[in-house]
């Protein structure tokens, strides 16, 4: 029988928490950051290094995959962790997000969406039912409702459709997963910018038992404030006792202040994109290696980083593979860019287990703010 998903707070600090999920490919330290592994691949990087900078858990997208390779084929080639070699713990997202903001011709029903690939062209019907089955074909081992998530501004009435939809279609999903060991289905809490409407997402949701609870319908281009306002509304109306995941956030300072208002679990895909453009995250702040100005400057990025990537090469270097386009340079700053995140998440741990998740943040905020020497 497989070790059952459980989720333990170890320590608080005001409404931060330091918690640990148990599931039976390993365990996640909360609060986490979820490196984002698109099509089965976390992009530049060796799953090895995706685990040496210290992440427990990816995320992989379920719109990507079942429309390539296709869901089937991943299982009969083992599951989505054989494929990728990626050992520990896995979340998809539910595909109906990247539907609404990747696909053509999409339309959706109270059955579900029907749209056709943005790769070919091709038909594909994704219902609740179907999205629990090809994130379960993909052994998956934290599954996400199908959800409508409503792009913001929107209208109350539109905002209020969607979330009640998706509540339906949170019933539907917790019926198709039925009873997985050691595998979780996290509900989405909907509402937009409305507080009622947040807190009769939370509530209805809560009153199904699920393992976890994702807030989504945010970093959709809202103002930090309204989203922070949002999970001011949303947290207390979630069980203490289960994960909380904020979808597609966010920055470091996102994070920071999200953590302080109670969410567990993020994923974003800052890190790795910005790594690709030729942006570096530090403990200064962010680092553009396209500008001129690192030439010919021999430092590392940072000098006290146990990451390679940070402290061995030169940001003239750095600097020459941005502006060659060399493939290197986005391996290298991709790489920096998850070992600073997982380290931020690990200072926050950290500080949440000996009470000073405060004064740390106003640190860690300043260093920021120093800005890059
Ligand atoms: C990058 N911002 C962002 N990524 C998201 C993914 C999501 N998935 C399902 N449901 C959501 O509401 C949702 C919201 C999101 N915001």
């Amino acid at each position: 029988m497989a070790k059952p998903f459980s989720f333990k707070v170890l320590a608080t600090d005001g409404r931060a928490r330091r918690g640990i999920i148990d599931m039976p490919r390993g365990e996640i330290r909360t609060p986490a950051f979820m490196p984002v592994g698109t099509g089965g691949t976390v992009k530049t990087m060796y799953m090895d290094q995706v685990r040496g900078v210290g992440a427990d858990i990816i995320l992989g997208n379920t719109y990507h995959l079942m429309l390539r390779p296709g869901a089937e084929r991943v299982a009969r080639l083992g599951g989505l962790h054989e494929f990728a070699r990626w050992p520990h713990p896995i979340l998809t997202d539910s595909g109906g997000f990247q539907v609404m903001s990747l696909s053509k011709l999409r339309k959706l029903t109270e059955k579900g969406v029907t749209f056709r690939s943005h790769i070919d062209g091709a038909p594909y019907e994704m219902s609740p039912e179907r999205s629990i089955e090809i994130q379960s074909l993909l052994d998956s081992d934290i599954q996400m409702q199908l959800d409508e998530c409503t792009a913001l501004p929107a209208e109350l009435k539109e905002i209020e459709r969607a979330m009640e939809l998706s509540l339906r279609w949170a019933e539907r999903c917790k019926t198709a997963f039925g009873d997985q060991p050691g595998k979780a289905m996290f509900g989405i809490v909907q509402g937009g910018d409305n507080a009622a409407l947040r807190v009769r997402s939370a509530q209805a949701l809560s009153a199904m038992g699920l393992k976890g609870y994702a807030v989504g319908g945010l970093a959709v281009g809202e103002p930090q404030a309204v989203m922070l306002e949002m999970l001011d509304i949303t947290c207390p109306e979630l069980p203490a006792d289960k994960p909380r995941y904020l979808m597609g956030v966010g920055t470091p300072d996102d994070i920071l202040k999200s953590v302080a208002r109670g969410i567990d679990m993020f994923d974003c895909v800052m890190p790795t994109r910005a790594g690709r453009h030729g942006l570096a995250y530090t403990r200064r702040g962010k680092v553009n290696l396209r500008n001129a100005r690192h030439a010919d400057d021999p430092r590392p990025l940072d000098e006290e980083s146990d990451c390679p990537a940070a402290r061995d090469y030169s940001r003239a270097y750095l600097h020459h593979l941005v502006r060659s386009q060399e493939a290197l340079g986005a391996m290298l700053l991709t790489w920096n860019n998850l070992s600073y995140y997982q380290k931020l998440m690990q200072d926050i741990r950290a500080a949440i287990e000996t009470q000073t998740f405060e004064a740390r943040g106003a640190e860690i905020t300043e260093g920021w703010a120093r800005g890059d020497i």
